[in-house]
Formats: C-alpha cells, sequence, structure tokens
C-alpha cells in the first residue's frame, strides 16, 4: 500500500506522559473528522484542529510508494543512533493509513513506535504506545491503550464515562483557541478540572512554548 504524507520531521515529543522525547513524527494527510479546510470547520465534527493536515507538501511530505520506503524516510530522520528510537504517528488521522506492514518496517528499524488517534478506527494492537483523543460526536470505538488524551474544555464530553475505559494515563489538555483570553480560560477550566479529579492530570502543549514544530 502506499501513504499520502503530509510531513515527517524530529522534534520532541510535546505532549502526554512521553513529553519531552526525542521523536520523529510522522504526519499523515487527511481525517475523518474535518476536510482541513478553513471553510468546512465550523460544520466539522472536529472543530477545533490546530493543525495543517492537508496535502502532501510539507517538510518530507510526499506519497510513500510502499512501507519501507516510509519507514526508511523516518529512520533517515532520527539518524545513526540506535538508542531509545521513538518514532509518533499522527495527522490528520493516522488511523486511515496505518497497516501492519508499517509498524512492522518502522520494528525492523527498531523504532518504539507510537501514535496520535481520534479513536474512532481500531488501533493495530502492535503499536507500542496509543493516544486516543476523544471528539465530542463521535463514536469512539479504541476504548483502551496507554494515555487517554482529552481536550478541555469540549462541550458534550462525558468525561466520568471515559475515566472506565481502559487506559494507563488519563490526561487533560487545555484546548488552543487562537486568542490569549480564551486560552487562559481554558487552561483555567483544566487546571480546575484536574484539582476536582484525581484521577487526571495535566498535559501541556511543551513544543508550542519552546517553539518546536
Ligand atoms: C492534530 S491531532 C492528530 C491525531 C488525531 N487526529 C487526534 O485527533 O488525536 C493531535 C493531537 O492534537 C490535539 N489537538 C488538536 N487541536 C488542538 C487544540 N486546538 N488544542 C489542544 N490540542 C489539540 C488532538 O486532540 C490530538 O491529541
Ligand atoms: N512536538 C510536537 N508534539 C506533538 N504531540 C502531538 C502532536 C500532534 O500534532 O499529533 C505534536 C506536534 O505536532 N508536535
Ligand atoms: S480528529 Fe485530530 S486531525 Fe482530525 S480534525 Fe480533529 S484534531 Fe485534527
Ligand atoms: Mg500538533
Amino acid at each position: 500500500m502506499s501513504y499520502a504524507v503530509k510531513e515527517i520531521f524530529l522534534t520532541l515529543q510535546g505532549e502526554g506522559v512521553q513529553a519531552g522525547r526525542r521523536a520523529v513524527f510522522l504526519r499523515f494527510a487527511g481525517c475523518n473528522l474535518w476536510s482541513g479546510l478553513e471553510r468546512d470547520r465550523a460544520s466539522a465534527i472536529c472543530q477545533f484542529c490546530d493543525t495543517d493536515f492537508v496535502g502532501m507538501d510539507g517538510e518530507n511530505g510526499a506519497r510513500y510508494a510502499d512501507a519501507a520506503a516510509l519507514a526508511d524516510k523516518v529512520a533517515a530522520l532520527w539518524g545513526d543512533g540506535t538508542d531509545r528510537r521513538y518514532v509518533v504517528m499522527t495527522g490528520g488521522e493516522p488511523m486511515l493509513q496505518v497497516d501492519d506492514a508499517l509498524v512492522a518496517a518502522l520494528h525492523r528499524h527498531g523504532f518504539e513506535v507510537a501514535m496520535e488517534s481520534n479513536g474512532t478506527i481500531p488501533a493495530q494492537a502492535d503499536i507500542d504506545w496509543i493516544c486516543i483523543s476523544p471528539k465530542a460526536g463521535s463514536e469512539i470505538v479504541q476504548r483502551s491503550g496507554n494515555e487517554l488524551k482529552l481536550v478541555w474544555p469540549q462541550a458534550g464530553s462525558d468525561a466520568g464515562a471515559m475515566a472506565a475505559w481502559q487506559f494507563d494515563h488519563f490526561l487533560i489538555q487545555p484546548m488552543d483557541s487562537g486568542s490569549d483570553d480564551a486560552n487562559a480560560a481554558n487552561i483555567q477550566a483544566a487546571t480546575r478540572f484536574v484539582q476536582d479529579n484525581p484521577r487526571w492530570r495535566l498535559s501541556l502543549q511543551n513544543h508550542k512554548i519552546l517553539g518546536l514544530p
């Protein structure tokens, strides 16, 4: 199978329990909860997305012919070292494209394979770190994994029900709404939520503070 890839870059994981870890980010093109076009945002299921995942025009973006070609590119961006190789598959929605062949090819290069998914498509069992970020108004079928990362506040989200799902870590991440005032209110709401609900801990988008991609 071929893969439509928006961009691939080396950075630090900015979010969640693995924040601060050196990682190659593999961003797939396309999502099932938003077209990615601004004119469709208000009518999309997911309306707060902070990411451009349209097309294949980003850094190292392309249509990769097969799993080996894509894994070779990820490995080249990591560089020579073999210690603690880590790749984060994201998007867009990676589960529209991720398959066994790709995960196996990344494993052959020695990578621990992580994924950020909206949870509407069952995840590959052989992925090493599964982060699910539910979106209100979508049906979450992937209710197990390593971390559940809920963007907050999100009207229509039942965090109490989610806390019964099978995840090792439950995270609340303040919504980036673009303006300083809105973001301050979102941070306050998220902080308050975590103070009131000890099952959950706070996830900040460190890469935005650090000026990393
Ligand atoms: C761009 S999404 C791509 C992966 C997948 N489609 C998903 O939604 O999980 C990566 C992560 O960024 C989070 N995210 C997207 N927009 C955000 C925003 N405006 N503020 C905070 N987190 C956001 C998502 O919830 C998800 O955890
Ligand atoms: N540095 C960095 N960390 C991230 N963690 C999740 C991200 C994503 O867009 O999936 C992301 C991202 O875009 N950049
Ligand atoms: S599901 Fe993920 S990639 Fe799709 S629009 Fe929402 S945050 Fe963006
Ligand atoms: Mg991002």
